[in-house]
């Protein structure tokens, strides 16, 4: 008998052991599961949050702060969106296991289920903590940006030497400073107002939980439950108290990932808004050319236009200039032909047909040219410029071709691989000049052979003066490929733009003047003042803004050779 006890008190320690290691095991390998499929459902995520982003053809939302805010958000909070599922499998999981313990306590007295009622007072204060906290969040969003682009700034390598020279490294680290702390503030704040609730939450459940101990005594002294019923009733309780611990713990995480899917959905709804309906592709050579007919522009929340009523004709297979002081809307117009903005009035028309007639991307894809603000790709340098028409990003000989095109090939010679040299320092490549990476970014521009436009906005910023002069030579005189294409040039220097079949000259957003470089300099207009304003910086002799078609002498460096 005592043998049989003594067999089946092992027995029972054996199961025991058994099912604790089990769980100890399933412990471990859902909490290893979770983190590894939440890592991959958060780089997904990651992936298609900036698919979604990139994917809109126009940038007028990158200017826009809650684009900005909502994007950054999502970007931080994937992990929660990956995670969601997960944490409401726990919730609901847990939820059960909750309402079993509530059973269990309602077998020792009924009253005592109504415990597991209570844990809505938790819930609910959790609840509006998570709003607090989200509020405080979107709230902070802002700031946080400029937080981390003050820090970028003053740690990255970009601005280095101003930031070192002006020693204002101090000045904006301190800015930061104070963004911090002014978010952190409100997020402690937040943080605060929500404890209260969630305390108060608690309070109530505990509450309960020393009523129901009173009750189960109150029992026991009427002799309707033993001692033992009491230390049933006060683990049970606990044990509730860790239930409703993890339904809430998971319940916040669920409404965390909620809030991000609202900025996801936003995300989706904004890209589809601005997606380019299936339109009709640009036809494949310019007839006509492309026109700009009363257009005017505002840019997002700004006062004043950027561009009033333009009315333009930019012919097919001639090189048109853009002139005009800063600020006069020259870029602007740029973009606006690059469809990167709709225009606020009048119409962009391709061969006559409004541009918003042609699908986006078959416009885009017959463009090319080189920005202001050009890239500079830390890839290989055959890559830096391949990406310049990405279906023959692999092709040498065009990748070739385009570096003689733009007279880069003395920039490729020039590194210990020639094309397959990695770019940029930072990933351990070469660095090169910004001239060289003018030039590699011009190549880049030229590997588009049939571009029905080729924009070069101040293209020649950094070269010297002989690659400056090689650079028009190529450019300005470069047969059109039979596609008819316009090559818009923008540019300060006057000895570069007379070269243009036709000069546009633009003035507080209006189009002041067109014509040859001959006929606006006989016009005596502004044109005709700033040329001779800038070939008198550079002439050995004074030369007088009134005498007309006075113009340096070959060689000085405003009117090269190739000018005549
Ligand atoms: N993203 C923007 N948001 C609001 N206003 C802008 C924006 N970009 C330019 N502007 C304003 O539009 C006007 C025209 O600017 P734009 O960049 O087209 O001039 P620009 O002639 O190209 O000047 P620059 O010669 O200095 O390059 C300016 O008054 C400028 O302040």
């Amino acid at each position: 008998m005592a043998a049989d006890r003594g067999a089946g008190i092992a027995l029972a320690v054996a199961v025991g052991a058994l099912a604790h290691g089990a769980v100890l095991v399933m412990f471990r390998a859902q909490n290893t599961l979770r983190v590894y499929l939440g890592e991959r459902v958060d780089t997904a995520l990651s992936g298609e949050i900036l698919t979604t982003a990139a994917g809109i053809p126009t940038i007028a939302h990158l200017e826009h702060p809650e684009y900005l805010d909502r994007l950054d958000q999502l970007r931080r909070g994937s992990w929660a969106l990956a995670t969601a599922l997960w944490s409401m499998a726990a919730a609901l999981a847990t939820a059960v296991s909750l309402v079993l313990s509530g059973v269990l306590l309602g077998e020792i007295y009924p009253a005592l289920a109504a415990l597991c009622v209570l844990a809505v007072f938790p819930l609910l204060g959790s609840h509006r903590a998570s709003r607090y906290r989200q509020a405080a969040r979107d709230a902070s969003a802002q700031q946080v940006r400029q937080e981390r682009r003050l820090h970028e700034l003053c740690v990255g390598a970009e601005h280095a030497e101003e930031l070192r020279i002006s020693d204002s490294a101090r000045e904006l680290d301190g800015r930061a400073a104070r963004l911090w702390r002014e978010v952190t503030r409100r997020q402690a704040l937040a943080q605060l107002r929500g404890s209260v609730w969630e305390l108060g939450g608690w309070l109530c459940f505990v509450a309960g939980q020393v009523g129901a101990v009173w009750l189960v005594t109150q029992q026991v002294r009427a002799g309707r439950a033993t001692p033992g019923d009491v230390l049933l009733v006060i683990s049970l309780a606990t044990q509730l108290q860790w239930q409703i611990w993890a339904v809430v713990w998971n319940s916040r995480r669920v409404a965390d990932a909620g809030h991000i899917v609202g900025h996801f959905m936003w995300l989706r709804r904004y890209a589809r808004a601005q997606r380019s309906p299936q339109r009709r592709p640009v036809p494949q050579r310019l007839q006509r050319g492309i026109t700009l007919d009363g257009v005017s522009f505002r840019y997002p929340g700004a006062e004043a236009p950027a561009l009033r009523d333009i009315h333009l004709e930019l012919p097919a297979g001639k090189t048109v200039a853009l002139v005009g002081v800063n600020g006069s809307g020259k870029t602007t117009l740029v973009k606006l032909l690059a469809g990167m903005y709709e225009p606020t009035a009048g119409a962009v028309r391709i061969d006559g047909r409004p541009l918003a007639e042609y699908t986006l991307d078959s416009w885009r894809a017959r463009m090319s040219g080189i920005f202001q603000d050009y890239a500079q790709f830390h890839l290989l340098a055959r890559e830096t410029v391949g990406v310049g028409d990405v279906a023959r990003l692999r092709e040498r000989s065009a990748v070739a071709r385009a570096v003689s095109g733009a007279d880069a090939g003395g920039v490729v010679a020039s590194l210990p691989a020639g094309l397959d040299t990695q770019l940029g320092p930072t990933f351990d490549g070469v660095d090169v000049s910004l001239g060289q990476w003018q030039k590699l970014a011009l190549a880049r521009a030229l590997m588009r052979e049939r571009p029905l436009l080729m924009v070069l906005d101040e293209p020649s910023a950094a070269l010297d003066a002989k690659a400056e002069h090689d650079l028009y030579e190529s450019f300005g005189r470069r047969p059109d490929a039979g596609s008819g294409g316009v090559t818009l040039l923008v540019s300060h220097r006057f000895s570069t733009v007379r070269m243009a079949d036709l000069i546009v000259v633009l003035d507080g957003g209006r189009l002041v003047e067109k014509g040859s470089h001959e006929a606006l300099m006989a016009s005596g207009g502004v044109y005709a003042d700033l040329y001779r304003l800038q070939a008198n910086a550079y002439a050995d002799r004074p030369t007088t803004a009134g005498a007309a078609g006075t113009v340096p002498r070959t060689g000085d460096g405003l009117t090269p050779a190739h000018n005549g």
